[in-house]
């Protein structure tokens, strides 16, 4: 049986968790570079909870200059088995105005000029995404929300931009017509990571704006999305309060396999490997590597 241990990166407007007890931060080192910053690590009505500020203190980071790869190799360090992402978003359905949470099933990647993978050449892997987002983590957000009377929209599609310029009207309008539902700029490929590393992933998508297609809004703004993540953030703290309380402390085995994805994705023979990429890899393949 593996320990439940719960992470949550905080996204825009997301620095901290007040909730947190016992919090002590560590820096951990990554073999993949600099992550955002420190873990804070405590926890929550005694479940283990890992937070950390995915653009940092003071939003010091763009999305594109986040290391997606060292986050999420110092959260697998840390022992986190689930991983929620508390993540602003714009709207691409007038019945997802700003304030809706949307627990997120499906994503889409349009970034370009990001580390996608932990793999590659000297040791390849396929993991398979068809399902990203782990339904039981899902749920328990769901549930969660349900016992703080947080309304939440079940599934959706999050299309990830590279950014950190925002949507042109014609892109607002072609994801809209793909019947995407929100859009962000960091959950991609954070959640390809998460899947690669072994750990469940979900995202919380708090709208913040209609993007720039809806003919009666203005496009957006920071200062639109500062504005609504205020009280976003209060509601989206309150559910991580709620979620954390009632998790089970032993991990639930997930139904489309993310904390084994690796079971069947390794294809480079044993002794095509690269030592290097080996050691590299410690972390988040050592349970298949044997390391
Ligand atoms: C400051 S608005 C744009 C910014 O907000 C979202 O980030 P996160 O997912 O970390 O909340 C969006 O993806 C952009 O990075
Ligand atoms: N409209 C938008 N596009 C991309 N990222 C966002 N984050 C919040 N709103 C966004």
């Amino acid at each position: 049986m593996t320990k439940s241990v719960l992470g949550i990166i905080g996204g825009s407007g997301i620095y901290d968790l007040p909730g947190l007890q016992n919090v002590r931060e560590e820096r951990i080192d990554s073999p993949w570079g600099e992550p955002s910053g420190p873990l804070r690590i405590g926890d929550i009505g005694g479940l283990p909870v890992v937070f950390l500020s995915r653009h940092d203190k003071g939003h010091r980071l763009s999305p594109s200059d986040i290391n997606y790869r060292a986050n999420i190799d110092i959260l697998k360090r840390a022992g986190v088995t689930d991983l929620v992402s508390l993540s602003a978003c714009g709207s691409f359905k007038e019945e997802l105005p700003p304030g809706t949470f949307v627990l997120v099933d499906q994503f889409v990647d349009r970034t370009h000029l990001r580390q996608t993978s932990f793999f590659g050449k000297g040791c390849v892997a396929h993991v398979s995404m068809a399902h990203p987002v782990s339904p039981r983590l899902k749920h328990r957000l769901d549930e969660a929300a349900g016992k703080e009377r947080i309304p939440v929209v079940r599934g959706g599609t999050y299309v990830c931009i590279e950014g950190p310029q925002f949507s042109t009207y014609a892109e607002s309008m072609t994801y809209k017509t793909l019947g995407y539902s929100v859009i962000g700029m960091t959950n991609m490929p954070e959640a390809k990571l998460a899947r690669e590393a072994e750990i469940c992933y979900a995202t919380v998508a708090m709208v913040t704006d209609f993007d720039c297609w809806h003919p009666e809004h203005d496009a957006v703004t920071v200062a639109d999305i500062v504005g609504v993540m205020q009280d976003n953030s209060e509601r989206a703290k309150r559910l991580v309060a709620r979620l954390a309380a009632d998790f089970p402390r032993e991990h639930e085995r997930c139904p489309v396999g993310s904390d084994r994805a690796l079971d069947t994705a390794l294809i480079t023979a044993p002794e095509a490997r690269d030592p290097e990429l080996l050691k590299k890899l410690e972390a988040v393949a050592g349970r298949v590597l044997g390391r």
